[in-house]
């Protein structure tokens, strides 16, 4: 069987990559799989445990580091955040195309190790913009949201390791953009 390629979804905290992702994953000729990361922050109302990530406490967390269990991981604003790497290997080798969503530390990270991964960043159209999704939201407190808007500030700014860069002005025009991207790049 081919092997799956990995894709990395990246960009600032609130840019909309969770809601473009699921438009994504209705496209079934993508054969994406989703990698579920694992974290130390605390869910948020509605998200679910090995659906939206798999919750832990930090000392689970360290012994995964520990066991070098992870692709990557990176701190981000007070949690910690990881791709097991168990999983992605096995849908790889399923031949699935593999998304991790995840911020631009752990992005690095996996383009050193897997240069050939296919990587991708989402903008917002503007940063007046962002901070309107990201309150609009309502997931975060009012001095976390400040400090998410700082580090895009700093995150945008490495746009360009990027192969692709997409500008998420409306879910469908971005969604069909990035479909674009990864059928050129399978086929
Ligand atoms: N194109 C868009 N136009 C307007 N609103 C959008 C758009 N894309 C996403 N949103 C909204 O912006 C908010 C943030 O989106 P989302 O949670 O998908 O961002 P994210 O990048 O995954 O954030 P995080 O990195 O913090 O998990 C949501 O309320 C979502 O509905
Ligand atoms: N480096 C990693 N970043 C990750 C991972 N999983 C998610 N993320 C990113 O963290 C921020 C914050 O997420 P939130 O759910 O608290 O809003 C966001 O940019 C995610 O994409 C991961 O495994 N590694």
């Amino acid at each position: 069987m081919k092997r799956g390629i990995l894709i990395i979804l990246s960009g600032p905290s609130g840019v909309g990559k969770g809601t473009v992702r699921e438009q994504l994953f209705k496209m079934n000729d993508l054969n994406l799989a989703y990698s579920i990361s694992m974290t130390t922050r605390k869910p948020r109302p509605g998200e679910k445990n090995g659906v939206d990530y798999f919750f832990v406490d930090q000392a689970t967390f360290d012994q995964k580091i520990a066991e070098d269990g992870f692709l990557e991981y990176a701190q981000f604003v007070s949690n910690s955040y990881g791709t097991p790497k168990d999983k992605v290997e096995e849908m790889l080798n399923e031949g699935k195309n593999v998304v991790l969503e995840i911020e631009v530390q752990g992005a690095l990270q996996v383009m050193h190790k897997v240069p050939e991964a296919l990587t991708i960043f989402l903008v917002p159209p503007s940063m007046e913009e962002l901070e309107r999704r990201i309150r609009g939201r309502r997931t975060e407190d009012e001095s976390v949201m400040r400090e998410r808007l700082a580090k895009a500030e700093r995150e945008i700014k490495t746009k360009d390791s990027y192969k692709h860069v997409v500008v998420n002005n409306t879910v469908e025009q971005a969604a069909k953009e990035i479909a674009q991207i990864i059928r050129d790049h399978i086929n």
